[in-house]
């Protein structure tokens, strides 16, 4: 069993860990989970994603609770004392992440486990769409998703209700099938062939054109695609996608009851003008998102630069004996596996 220490990291180093037990097969202990943070130990939504990715790889877990500061995972052995089949690693979860917990971190999770799967995963979950401090749907749909499906993830993701802080209340499902992941190869960018700003706000900000003048503010220039959607509390999104000839990144911007929708806008804008300036292929949350992806798949990954999250989580994929290595080369830092 690995024993695993949770305190230099946050809900990613248990997201880490559940992706790589369950690819493994190997069980994990950990222990002062996200103990820097001022509200320390397990949040539903790191409950939800230890609850679906028990369901997938029938898992007994220990200790799995609001506050907890440590738990312990097993993967493939909750059939077996239940004196059922053999485990399958596959098969459908459906988990609450519960008000506006972030649903596509908690898809996150399962992303890594596609290389493993004996058979397909269908993954729906209700919660928030559009969290604060997480990647919102559309990034999720059209940054991290379709640069997977170019290095093999096979997989699918649909939204069948929006949900904005503080009520969430949104439904989305994630399909992903056994995949093949090619070696990540996301060194240069190259050149720009698309930018588009999926621009997302709840019904009744329509009659203020707020998910327009997000779009408007996050790129005058780009495709912009509208959205008014029904949901449980008020709120808006915008991210900015820019496809390159050999990469994709995102740029995003939360709305709420403070912000301008041309603020929201303005937040992904600076960010995509600030990547631009640089030299990485892709944008740095998703560089700490591929961590886990390239542990398993191989490869390189040019990110602008080495955050937290990156250290983190190689620390961790270590303890699992995958070799992850992280180098500064002046302009940008390349992670390699
Ligand atoms: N605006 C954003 N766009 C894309 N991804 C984002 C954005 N904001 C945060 N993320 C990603 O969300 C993840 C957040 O992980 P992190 O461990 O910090 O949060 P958590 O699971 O909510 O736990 P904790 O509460 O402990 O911070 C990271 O992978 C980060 O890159």
């Amino acid at each position: 069993m690995h024993v695993l220490d949770g305190s230099s990291g946050g809900g990613q180093l248990v997201r880490t860990a559940l992706s790589c037990a369950a690819v493994s097969g190997e069980p994990f202990r950990m222990r002062y989970v996200r103990r820097a943070r001022s509200n320390p130990g397990l949040q539903a939504q790191h409950c939800a994603a230890i609850e679906a990715v028990a369901d997938i790889c029938d898992a007994a877990t220990e200790g799995v609770e609001v506050g907890s500061e440590a738990f312990t995972f097993e993967p493939r052995v909750a059939a077996e004392e239940a004196d059922e089949e053999e485990p399958v690693l596959g098969g459908s979860t459906s988990v609450e992440v519960g008000t506006a917990g972030s649903v596509p971190l908690v898809f996150d999770a399962l992303l890594p486990v596609a290389t493993a799967l004996e058979e397909p995963i269908e993954a729906s979950l209700t919660g928030g769409t559009d969290a604060k401090w997480a990647p919102p749907f559309d990034y999720f749909r059209h940054v991290k998703l379709p640069l997977l499906r170019e290095h093999g993830l096979e997989a699918e993701v649909s939204v069948d209700r929006r949900g904005f802080y503080p009520r969430g209340g949104g439904e989305a499902t994630l399909t992903v099938h056994p995949s093949e992941f090619a070696p990540l190869s996301l060194t240069e960018r190259g050149a720009r062939e698309s930018l588009t700003a999926y621009s997302v706000a709840e019904a009744s900000l329509a009659e203020d054109d707020v998910a327009e003048r997000q779009a408007e503010a996050a790129a005058p220039d780009a495709t912009h695609e509208i959205e008014y959607a029904e949901a449980d509390s008020v709120g808006s999104a915008v991210v900015l996608a820019a496809e390159y000839e050999q990469s994709r990144a995102g740029f995003t911007g939360l709305g709420d009851r403070t912000t301008s929708a041309e603020e929201v806008g303005e937040a992904a804008a600076e960010a995509f003008a600030e990547f631009e300036d640089g030299d990485a292929a892709v944008d740095g949350h998703l560089a700490d998102q591929l961590v886990p992806i390239l542990a398993v798949a191989g490869g390189e990954v040019r990110a602008p630069e080495v955050t937290t999250h990156v250290e983190t989580v190689v620390d961790l994929l270590g303890e699992f004996g995958y070799d992850v290595t992280v180098e500064d080369d002046g302009d940008a830092v390349v992670i390699s596996a």
